[in-house]
């Protein structure tokens, strides 16, 4: 794995094949049917082979999963991390990478500083954490939103897992929120689409190279 990148949300072969050509660490699918990312996990198992072909790690992202999908990914996708982006406790965390054999992406959703301090408990179960900006009101799922947070927030904080920055990220912005922030990984998802739900392989590339100039 060399990219500093997440993709998230991702449902044709041709934003899949932007993200694997422009290097991404992972690639995220959408298992969340509030989402207008969600796909079935046979779907996510048909697009991802170019990415594990290139080492491009899969990610299944997932909201309080219950056994049936995580199941279902297991049977189908094979995923290599499974992104927790609910009020998934940290014993819930650990039965998740048990029953899955995946590693697990816990994600804080953060608008102050307090909500850095649960991540501690999960640092002996989860392979990365996520800082992601929590949904404005009315929203209706907890991520994918485009709402950003102080990103100096992060800066000079420490944890025993390596983070990804999310929430509000785009091309313009992202060199901006490294530097700010001291993110070692990034995450988008509606910063590189042109329309809800539907990414742009143009706008993925610019993320990417982007991230790789910050
Ligand atoms: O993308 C969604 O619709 C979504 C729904 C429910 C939970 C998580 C979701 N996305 C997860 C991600 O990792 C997003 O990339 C992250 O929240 C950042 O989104 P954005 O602010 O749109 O870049």
């Amino acid at each position: 794995m060399t990219g500093r990148a997440k993709i998230c949300g991702l449902s044709t072969p041709e934003t899949v094949k932007a993200a694997v050509d422009g290097q991404a660490a992972f690639i995220g699918f959408m298992f969340f049917a509030k989402s207008p990312r969600n796909i079935a996990p046979d779907v996510a198992a048909r697009l991802a082979p170019p990415a594990r072909a290139a080492n491009v790690k899969v990610v299944a992202v997932t909201v309080d999963p219950d056994d049936v999908l995580l199941d279902q990914l297991s049977a189908t996708l094979k995923p290599d991390f499974i992104q927790l982006h609910g009020k998934e406790t940290p014993s819930r965390a650990r039965e998740v990478a048990a029953r899955t054999g995946a590693g697990i992406i816990k994600v804080f959703s953060v608008s102050e500083p307090s909500d850095l301090d649960p991540a501690r408990a999960y640092e002996s179960v989860a392979d990365y954490l996520m800082f992601d900006a929590k949904a404005p009101a009315g929203f209706d799922r907890p991520g994918g939103t485009g709402a950003r947070f102080d990103w100096t927030m992060m800066k000079g904080r420490r944890f025993e897992r390596p983070w990804l920055l999310a929430g509000g990220l785009d091309p313009w912005n992202v060199a901006e929120a490294v530097q700010l922030s001291g993110a070692p990984l990034v995450d988008v998802s509606s910063g590189v689409e042109r329309g809800p739900g539907i990414k742009d392989p143009s706008l993925i590339s610019a993320f990417l190279e982007a991230v790789r100039r910050a």
